[in-house]
């Protein structure tokens, strides 16, 4: 992470602390609600710059025997901490993300994600993010990733045609 990075403020308009941060589409994998499969996200608005959010390990989600699979922690630290910028009011893709793997996150358990926007530089928003199950003093998964603002319309134009929509 750059030495220059500025503080970054929450947008007057943000959801305010408590409040759920809005989809990014129904078949989004990460937060979706109408995705054949998917995580299922719910991202909470905390105070200032930080989010929230639980997510509970289902069986489908295994990698090694009883746990959970790596990949499927790293998209949900990915759709927690690519939420979070939403309180800028600013849309981003990632563009690097580095996860450190503590513990065995075992199924049926219920992971709990807290991010923070440590500040930004340019398009440059950089975030960390931290999970455990219950004991916020026991942490089984960090996370750091950079953000890069985009400018929706013209980020997807070329895949919009592609895209799959709810009941297709
Ligand atoms: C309907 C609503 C839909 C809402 C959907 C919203 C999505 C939300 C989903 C959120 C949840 C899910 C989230 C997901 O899963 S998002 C899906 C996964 N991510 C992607 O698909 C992104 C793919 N990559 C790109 O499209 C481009 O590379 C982007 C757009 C990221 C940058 O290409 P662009 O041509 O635009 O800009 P640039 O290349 O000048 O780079 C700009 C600056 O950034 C720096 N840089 C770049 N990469 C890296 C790197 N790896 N490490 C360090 N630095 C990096 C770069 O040096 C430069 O710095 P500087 O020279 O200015 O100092």
């Amino acid at each position: 992470m750059p030495t220059d990075i500025e503080p970054l403020a929450r947008h007057p308009k943000a959801t305010r602390p408590g409040e759920k941060i809005g989809l990014h589409h129904s078949m989004c994998y990460g937060c979706g609600d109408e995705a054949p499969v998917g995580l299922r996200i719910t991202v909470v608005a905390g105070e200032g710059v930080t989010t929230t959010a639980t997510m509970k390990v289902e069986d489908w989600m295994q990698g090694g025997p009883g746990v959970i699979h790596g990949g499927v922690l790293s998209a949900a630290f990915d759709e927690v901490m690519g939420t979070t910028p939403l309180l800028l009011r600013k849309p981003v893709v990632t563009g690097h993300l580095a996860i450190d793997y503590a513990k065995p996150i075992p199924l049926g358990s219920t992971v709990h994600f807290t991010c923070e926007i440590l500040g930004g530089v340019g398009r440059k928003i950089y975030t960390r993010a931290y999970a455990h199950l219950g004991d916020p003093d026991v942490l089984v998964a960090g996370a750091h990733a950079l953000f890069i603002e985009i400018d929706l319309e013209k980020h997807f134009a070329g895949y919009r045609d592609k895209a799959v929509h709810a009941g297709e």
